[in-house]
């Protein structure tokens, strides 16, 4: 049995090496609610009065994935729960979720967390990949990519929300220890359109499986 999940930044490129890797090792994806999620399109248009109810229907959807991903034998999610908090904490820095938001969010996240922790080895993923891009490489594949309302040019607020959230990123990974992990330089990769590339990620990230095995 073997659960992997990816992490990283908006655009980072999470979903397409979920792709190449359920692919490569024959093991079931499962993907992030995106569209069919009718609450992240309110979200970007006010985001005040938005941000707890996405955070909830996010948790309520992974925590759902995570249960299914259980279920079977191989699999791999595109974005781990353990990201959840920093989206949350960046959103509530920003005042868009009060003070109570915060700590019912806090209290729920960590009685779903305790089912799916490292002392119970059973429900612990194997392996963490963090997709870790540049600001600017970030900036370029959410353009590349072309939801609408995650653009700049629809909002140019999202600038300085899709800085901080990158430069975020790099201490929860640093201090990330919940189950082994790699990095994967995103910018260096390009795993999408280089098949030599993908190549070498695929070989790092079976490299690192056979290490943990
Ligand atoms: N390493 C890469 N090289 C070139 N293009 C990439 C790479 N990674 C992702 N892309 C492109 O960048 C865009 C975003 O990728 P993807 O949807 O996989 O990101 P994501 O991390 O799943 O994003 P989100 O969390 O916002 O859903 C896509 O257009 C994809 O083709
Ligand atoms: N606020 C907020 N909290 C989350 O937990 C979260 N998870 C994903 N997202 C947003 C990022 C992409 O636009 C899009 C796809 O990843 O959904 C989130 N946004």
């Amino acid at each position: 049995m073997s659960v992997i999940v990816l992490s990283g930044t908006i655009g980072a490129g999470k979903s397409s090496l979920t792709e190449m890797l359920a692919n490569k090792l024959g093991t079931k994806a499962l993907y992030e609610s995106v569209e069919d999620n009718d609450v992240l399109p309110l979200f970007y248009s006010d985001p005040e009065k938005y941000a707890f109810l996405l955070q909830i229907y996010f948790l309520n959807k992974r925590f759902a994935s995570i249960k299914e991903a259980l279920a079977d034998d191989n699999n791999i999610l595109d974005r781990s729960i353990y990201e959840d908090s920093l989206l949350f904490h960046l959103n509530a820095d920003l005042g868009r979720a009060n003070q109570k938001e915060v700590e019912v969010y806090d209290d729920l996240l960590s009685n779903m967390l305790e089912r799916i922790s490292k002392s119970d080895i059973k429900t612990a993923p194997d392996l963490l990949i963090h997709i870790k891009v540049s600001f600017d490489k970030m900036l370029e594949r959410i353009n590349k990519r072309g939801r609408e309302f995650e653009q700049l040019d629809t909002d140019p607020s999202l600038f300085n929300y899709y800085q901080e959230l990158n430069k975020r990123y790099d201490k929860w990974y640093e201090d990330f220890d919940i189950c082994p992990k790699i990095q994967i330089d995103g910018d260096k990769y390009d795993f999408v359109e280089n098949p030599e590339d993908a190549k070498k990620v695929l070989e790092l990230i079976e490299q690192k499986l056979n290490t943990i095995r």
